[in-house]
């Protein structure tokens, strides 16, 4: 039978392409950012979030990821500005964790691999609604903030890791209200910017990636409570949700904009 992708050795990221032609495109993510490759463009203006902590729904574990989903039937919660034109709507946001500290996040800065990444998933209501939008250049936007594991964590990654103990094995779903993502984001506003795609299949090259460049911190033990999330249903042998994240992809002459000097 056709096995569902994953990132295990027999459906990991190097068998998507069988089911996903796209995985092999050439505006495929994650990619390295390099900064002597970069380029600084004045024309970039600053990004800017609204998100009504009413329009989050409900935490769930998918098997490849814990996703906090968001009401997006109307302009609730946008995006606007930096690269884009117009209000993205977020739908959800997610991770990619590594098994250790020192590997997990998709995107590589300089040789730097992070512990996580949150990707804050929004699309353009122009095109009628996500599956539309995914399949336009400018149908998505994704803000990826960089975890690295340090001793003052935020109090904020808190709220999700706390749900964490409700949604332990894939499927499990548990309400989630009352929460404004923007409190996640760092201090500063700085970001690299570059067209590229879904870093899971079916790896449509709908995304306008908007990665900052300042980590947020989390602790050891928030960080062993992501990977205590178990890829198996609740009555399956136990497997360890870690290590979601895809390899690096070609850049293929792409330019990395960044909104800094
Ligand atoms: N890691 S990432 O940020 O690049 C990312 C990966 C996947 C997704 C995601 O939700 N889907 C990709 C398509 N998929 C299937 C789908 C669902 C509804 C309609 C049509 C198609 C959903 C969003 C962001
Ligand atoms: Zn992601």
């Amino acid at each position: 039978a056709q096995s569902v992708w994953g990132y295990d050795k027999e459906n990991g990221p190097e068998h998507w392409h069988q089911n996903y032609p796209m995985a092999k495109g050439d505006k495929q993510s994650p990619i390295e950012i390099n900064s002597k490759d970069v380029r600084h463009d004045t024309s970039l203006s600053p990004w800017h979030a609204s998100y009504d902590p009413g329009a989050a729904k409900t935490i769930l574990n998918n098997g490849r990821t814990c996703r906090v989903v968001f009401d997006d039937t109307f302009d609730r919660s946008v995006l606007r500005g930096g690269p884009l034109t117009g209000a993205y709507r977020l739908r959800q946001l997610h991770l990619h964790w590594g098994s250790a500290d020192d590997h997990g996040s998709e995107h590589v800065i300089d040789g730097v691999k992070y512990a996580a990444e949150l990707h804050l998933v929004h699309w353009n209501p122009k095109h009628g609604n996500f599956a539309g939008a995914l399949k336009q250049p400018d149908g998505v936007a994704v803000v990826g903030v960089f975890l690295k594991v340090g001793k003052t964590p935020k109090p904020e990654m808190k709220r999700i890791l706390e749900e964490i103990d409700n949604i332990k094995t894939k499927g499990k779903e548990a309400p989630f209200q009352h929460f404004d993502p923007s409190i996640l984001f760092p201090k500063s506003r700085d970001y690299w910017t570059y067209h590229g795609s879904f870093t899971t299949p079916p790896c449509e090259e709908c995304i306008t990636w908007i990665l900052l460049r300042e980590p947020i911190e989390v602790s050891p033990d928030q960080m062993a409570r992501l990977r205590s999330l178990s890829k198996n249903g609740e009555n399956e042998p136990m497997c360890p949700l870690v290590d979601n994240w895809r390899p690096l992809q070609p850049v293929k002459g792409r330019i990395v904009r960044a909104s800094f000097k």
